[in-house]
């Protein structure tokens, strides 16, 4: 069976420059494009496989990324956004002529990731941002329609791919979760 993860790591993991210095996110109307600027490179890059991320047509995952929330600018077209969910934790502004989610973000000032912004970084017309680097929400996927006896396969490609599975997010966002939840107890 052929594993499909996300187009643009389905060929392989393709690295970043290592010195992205930022561009800009397209949304894919043929015409009046939404355009919305990014200063600086990504992080956290990785493959979610939650039912909320936005996904090309025919992915398995999203890939998504953050950037502070202050470097984050819509360009053109901006009329055409509108927030998917209000009551999300990440208020997803998508493009309503193609369904594109442009930039994703966290209004709750007590949210352990407030500050950030969650972007696709495909839709970046400049090459070079940061690769993806592990795979999350991973046993998602069987909400969004994947049989549960697809999921070693699914598993074994994000390995070879070197996207490590996770089924909440990666060791490091969950410490960092779990330290922002201790301090805010403490406080
Ligand atoms: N099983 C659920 C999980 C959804 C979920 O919790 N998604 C995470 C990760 S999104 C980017 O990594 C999350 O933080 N969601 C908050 C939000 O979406 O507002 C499902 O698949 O729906
Ligand atoms: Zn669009
Ligand atoms: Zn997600």
């Amino acid at each position: 069976m052929t594993v499909h993860i996300h187009p643009s790591v389905d060929n392989g993991v393709k690295q970043g420059s290592g010195s992205f210095a930022g561009g800009t996110l397209v949304c894919k109307c043929a015409d009046k494009k939404v355009k919305v600027g990014v200063k600086g490179d990504v992080a956290h890059n990785h493959a979610c496989g939650c039912t909320k991320c936005w996904k090309p047509a025919g992915a398995t995952f999203s890939v998504v990324a953050v950037v502070p929330r202050e470097n984050v600018t819509v360009l053109e077209n901006g009329d055409k956004l509108k927030i998917v969910d209000s009551a999300a934790v990440i208020q997803r502004h998508a493009c309503t002529g193609c369904g594109t989610h442009m930039y994703g973000r966290i209004e709750n000032k007590g949210h352990p990731f407030y500050g950030l912004d969650f972007i696709h970084p495909e839709l970046f017309q400049e090459s070079g941002s940061a690769a993806p680097g592990f795979a999350a929400f991973v046993s998602s996927v069987i909400e969004s329609g994947v049989k549960p006896a697809d999921m070693a396969g699914i598993r074994s490609r994000l390995k070879e791919l070197g996207l490590e599975p996770y089924d909440c997010l990666s060791p490091a966002l969950m410490d960092a979760i779990a330290t922002h939840v201790a301090k805010s107890k403490a406080a």
